[in-house]
C-alpha cells in the first residue's frame, strides 16, 4: 500500500508559538479520512502543509511518496485537488460553469489556456459523475450554494488527483443540498479512479461510513486518530469537546447531542 500523506514529528511555530505539534500522521492509499476540530485547532494549517504551501518547522512530511524537500512542489500540487471555501471566492460569478471545471486540467482559477474538445468531455462526464451537468451554459452566479460546491468538486477532479480535499465543503448548505453533496462524494468514493479523499468539517454527522478513519485535531495536537467507529464515542468526543456528549450511530453515521 502507498503512502498517500505520511507526516513525522512535524511541528509548525509561528511567532513563538506551536501552531502544529507533535502531528504523526499516515493516510494509506484505499483509506478516505475527516478531520474534525474546533475553530483554530490547525486544520487549514495542515491543509496548508499537505499543499507545500508552508513547511513544518521540524520533521518530515510526504505527500503521495513525495518528500517535501526533495521534490517538485508545484509538480505535486498538479496531483492534490483542494477545494476550500478560499477558492470559493476566488471565482469570478460570470464564468461559465463548465468553463471553471476545466480551468481545474490548467491549475489555473480563470481560462487562460486553450482548452480541447477533449477537455469539455471530460468535464461533461465528471459533471454528470457528480450531478451537475445540468449546470453547462449557466454562470457561476446564477447556481446555489450546493451547486456551485459540485462545480469546485467537479474542477479539483480535472486534473484527475490522486488526492482530493474537501474543506468544509458542507458550509452554508441547507439540509437537502448538504445530502445532496454527501451523496455526491459518497458516488465519487466509488469510482475505480477514485481519489483519496480528505474530508474537513465541523459536523459529525457528515463523516460518511466511505471514511473509514477520523482525525480529531486539539490545539495543534492529534488528540485522536484511528478506525471513525473507535474515534467517535461518547467518552472520546466528551473529553474531545470538553463537555459531555452522546453519540448515536444512525445508517453507519454518527449523530452527536450534549448530553444534558
Ligand atoms: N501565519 C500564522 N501566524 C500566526 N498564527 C497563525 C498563522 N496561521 C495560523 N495561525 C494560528 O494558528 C491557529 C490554527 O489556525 P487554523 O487556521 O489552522 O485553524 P482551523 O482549525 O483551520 O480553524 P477554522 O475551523 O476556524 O478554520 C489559530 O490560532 C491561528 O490564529
Amino acid at each position: 500500500m502507498g503512502n498517500v500523506i505520511h507526516m513525522q514529528d512535524v511541528t509548525w511555530r509561528r511567532e513563538g508559538e506551536h501552531i502544529l505539534s507533535n502531528i504523526n500522521w499516515q493516510v494509506s492509499k484505499g483509506e478516505h479520512w475527516a478531520i474534525l476540530g474546533l475553530n483554530g485547532s490547525g486544520k487549514t494549517t495542515l491543509l496548508n502543509m499537505i499543499n507545500g504551501y508552508i513547511w513544518p518547522t521540524t520533521g518530515q512530511v510526504s505527500v503521495l511518496n513525495q518528500v517535501f524537500g526533495k521534490t517538485d512542489i508545484r509538480e505535486l500540487r498538479k496531483s492534490i485537488g483542494w477545494v476550500s471555501s478560499s477558492l470559493q471566492e476566488k471565482i469570478k460569478g460570470s464564468n461559465y460553469t463548465e468553463d471553471i471545471v476545466v480551468s481545474g486540467s490548467f491549475a489555473s482559477i480563470g481560462l487562460y489556456d486553450n482548452p480541447t474538445t477533449g477537455d469539455y468531455k471530460k468535464a461533461n462526464r465528471i459533471m454528470e459523475q457528480l450531478g451537475c451537468d445540468y449546470l453547462q451554459g449557466r454562470t457561476y452566479q446564477t447556481c446555489s450554494q450546493g451547486e456551485k460546491q459540485k462545480i469546485l468538486i467537479a474542477r479539483g477532479l480535472m486534473a484527475s488527483p490522486e488526492l482530493l480535499i474537501l474543506d468544509e465543503p458542507t458550509n452554508g448548505l441547507d439540509f437537502i443540498s448538504r445530502e445532496g453533496l454527501l451523496a455526491a462524494v459518497n458516488q465519487l468514493s466509488l469510482e475505480e479512479e477514485a481519489p483519496t479523499i480528505i474530508f474537513v468539517t465541523h459536523h459529525i454527522e457528515e463523516i460518511l461510513p466511505i471514511f473509514s478513519n477520523t482525525l480529531l485535531l486539539r490545539q495543534g495536537t492529534i488528540f485522536d486518530k484511528g478506525k471513525s467507529v473507535n474515534v467517535l464515542t461518547d467518552r472520546n468526543l466528551s473529553r474531545f469537546f470538553n463537555t459531555s456528549v452522546n453519540v448515536e450511530w444512525q445508517k453507519n453515521r454518527a449523530w452527536m447531542t450534549t448530553a444534558h
